[in-house]
């Protein structure tokens, strides 16, 4: 008989908080000690009103942990040369430790060449080749893109043994389903990637130990999908209008039909999005720190 289990919520949030006062600590004492503050540059091109939300948080946050917040906001006719012009001159400003732009850009901007123009050393958002490569090669030294991160970080904190699970990455871009999958496979994990041309995914999830979905496709994941006692971590957010015309974020894993089959899952909103932020608060104290360890 299928009994149903007791789903447990992994609170993100808690989580987050906890991440995000450790930094704070640590920005206190490197300013004590050095004098110097980890500058943030944040660069939002357009008036996506989701980016809008994620930009504000992070400023918020990253002034919160003591840190400087430098943001550029630019209109959506801004040109290819003008952002990687912009880029350039963060490149060469000594205040600034690390370097984002928002995505997703304009559809009349070319991302890569932009994401490949900031210098590895301030690449916060682990998007260079340089960075990317360290996280394939198994390097943890290099900056992980923050949602895998903090995907990873939230899975072992539940899971303190990830050797031997197996794991399906719903999703395969190069900020989540990408590194996601090369952080799993690093931990020991047997790992498989699904994307928008697999045929048996729902086959697939039903193997899993481990479930992590970013697809941006509401609720794609049915409860019959999941095996049972799987964890579960959806990174989807997706804003949609209820039937009493108010505004509801859902994931990409319909939560109710998960409850009662996972044995844990992380909520949206509350799961996987606050800790992206602290996630982004490390990486910039970890450019910091690597910069001042370069010139001392
Ligand atoms: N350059 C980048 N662009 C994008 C990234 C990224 O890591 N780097 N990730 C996402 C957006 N993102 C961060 O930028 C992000 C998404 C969601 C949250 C979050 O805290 N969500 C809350 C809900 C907030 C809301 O939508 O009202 C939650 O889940 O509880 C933080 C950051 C795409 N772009």
């Amino acid at each position: 008989m299928n009994t149903p289990i007791k789903t447990q919520l992994i609170d993100g949030k808690a989580f987050a908080e906890k991440m995000t006062k450790d930094v704070a600590s640590k920005v206190a004492e490197l300013q004590k000690t050095t004098g110097i503050t980890p500058g943030l540059a944040v660069i939002l091109v357009g008036n996506d009103p989701a980016s809008e939300v994620y930009v504000r948080n992070k400023t918020k946050q990253t002034h919160k942990v003591g840190m400087r917040s430098f943001m550029h906001l630019l209109p959506e006719t801004t040109t290819q040369q003008e952002l990687l012009n912009l880029i350039h001159r963060l490149n060469n400003d000594p205040d600034i430790h690390g370097i984002l732009v928002q995505l997703p850009l304009p559809k009349h901007l070319n991302p890569d060449p932009i994401i490949q123009a900031i210098l590895p050393q301030k690449d916060v958002d682990g998007l260079t080749v340089y960075n990317a490569g360290k996280v394939s090669l198994g390097h943890m030294d290099g900056f992980i893109p923050c949602t895998p991160l903090g995907c990873l970080l939230l899975l072992q904190q539940e899971l303190p043994n990830l050797r031997g699970l197996n794991a399906l990455v719903i999703g395969a871009s190069n900020l989540m389903g990408k590194p996601m999958a090369q952080l799993l496979l690093n931990q020991g994990c047997t790992v498989t990637i699904a994307h928008i041309d697999t045929r048996n995914t729902a086959e697939l999830a039903q193997q899993a130990d481990i479930l992590i979905v970013a697809t941006g496709c509401k609720e794609l994941v049915k409860g019959s999908w999941i095996k049972k006692g799987a964890v579960v971590i959806d990174v989807g957010i997706n804003r949609i209008i209820t039937e009493s015309g108010k505004l509801k974020l859902v994931g990409d894993v319909n939560f109710q039909e998960a409850l009662g089959i996972a044995s844990k899952i992380t909520p949206v909103p509350g799961g996987v999005g606050p800790v992206t932020i602290s996630c982004l608060l490390h990486n910039t104290l970890s450019a910091t720190e690597k910069h001042i360890k370069c010139i001392s």
